[in-house]
């Protein structure tokens, strides 16, 4: 048995406490917001964002940062990732040389184009840092339901301990150690989620969604590759993966963000709307960025920002992409020569 403490009480640090509670662990969470603490120690259910899921009696809620932190074998941070940074910050002190954090949170910071693990690394350079990614809804986390992910991980030995800590019947757990790609396929996923939403809020059909996830993961990658991660992160479950289910599921917040706006709502009136954090906006400047530095095309990325934060029609978006110079769908086999 291992003693856990979870950094955040939203829907996915919430699931994941449950889970881990059930692998058998001592599990404390804390949140910023006492509110959310208040009503989690009564009501023992997160009614808004995991209704019907009880949570146990001996599962300890607080705002106290540091009691949470000290004396745990490894921690999970699972705040909105333009948090990460200002909670890693808050959280220095407290955390021990070598103490495992697994960041579960997937973002790009604008200012600095950093992933969420290097951030923390940054700010808690004591720390042993690992991320966790992969198609995962904390609905069906919550409710039980089959899933897998990765625990990307430094060393074999961080990654092989938290496969160990989280993997039970339900819940399938690989290892990888690469923790670039796995991070970027989790944080541009939702850039493309917010396009596919876009697509059936506009009523396009099921031709219109496989494209956008294809030629989704081809931007994904064909950028994630360039920048060092390893093209099995982008095809495996960090990639493809998550891009199918935030793409495909009506759990997605990114996927009903995109919704709303095609359906003519602008991009806070369909935030606000969601209520639980729309991470996707906050990583495509990051992203329309990164293709600029590393000289990537990123197309589809391109126009969700133009409708995000240039009030640009979705229908004119949909049209450019499609009336884009006529190309060939890849290049790797040469033409017969006749
Ligand atoms: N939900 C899911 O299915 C999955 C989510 N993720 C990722 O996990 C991360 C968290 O998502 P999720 O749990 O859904 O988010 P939620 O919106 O459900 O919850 C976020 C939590 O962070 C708290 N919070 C708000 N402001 C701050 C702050 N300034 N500092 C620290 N904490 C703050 C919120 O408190 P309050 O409620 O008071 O605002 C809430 O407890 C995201 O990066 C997401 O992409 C990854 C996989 C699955
Ligand atoms: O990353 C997720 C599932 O793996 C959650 O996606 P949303 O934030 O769009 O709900």
């Amino acid at each position: 048995m291992a003693k856990v403490g979870i950094m955040g009480a939203g829907s996915w640090g919430t699931a994941l406490a449950l889970l881990l509670y059930k692998n058998g662990h001592e599990v404390a969470v804390w949140s910023i917001s006492k509110e959310e603490v208040e009503m989690l120690s009564t009501k023992r259910e997160h009614a808004s964002k995991l209704p019907g899921v009880k949570i146990p009696e001996d599962m300890e809620f607080t705002t106290d940062m540091e009691a949470v932190i000290k004396g745990k074998d490894f921690l999970v941070l699972a705040v909105p990732s333009p948090f990460t940074r200002s909670t890693a910050r808050s959280m220095k002190p407290f955390v021990a040389d070598g103490q495992i954090i697994v960041d579960v949170s997937k973002g790009i910071e604008e200012t600095t184009l950093m992933t969420l693990s290097q951030q923390i690394e940054e700010e808690i350079p004591q720390a042993d840092v690992a991320v966790l990614s992969g198609p995962s809804h904390a609905e069906e986390v919550g409710r039980g339901l089959p899933t897998s992910v990765v625990i990307g991980a430094r060393t074999k030995g961080t990654a092989e301990y938290l496969q160990k800590m989280f993997m039970n019947e339900v819940f399938r757990v690989y290892t990888s150690p690469d923790m670039l790609g796995m991070e970027l396929g989790g944080s541009l996923k939702n850039v493309i989620a917010l396009a596919a939403g876009i697509a059936d809020g506009l009523g396009y059909g099921d031709n219109t969604k496989a494209a956008l996830i294809t030629r989704g993961i081809a931007e994904i990658a064909r950028l994630g590759v360039k920048m060092g991660g390893a093209v099995e992160s982008f095809t495996g479950l960090t990639g493809i993966g998550d891009l199918i289910v935030t793409c495909a599921s009506q759990h997605s917040r990114n996927r009903k963000a995109g919704y709303l706006i095609g359906q003519g709502m602008s991009m806070q009136a369909a935030m606000d709307e969601v209520k639980m954090v729309v991470e996707g906006v906050y990583s495509t400047k990051a992203a329309v960025k990164l293709g600029e530095k590393y000289d990537v095309a990123l197309p589809i990325i391109g126009e969700v920002n133009k409708v995000l934060f240039e009030n640009k029609d979705p229908r004119e978006a949909v049209n450019e992409l499609m009336l884009r110079d006529s190309k060939a769908e890849h290049s790797a086999l040469p033409w017969k020569e006749m």
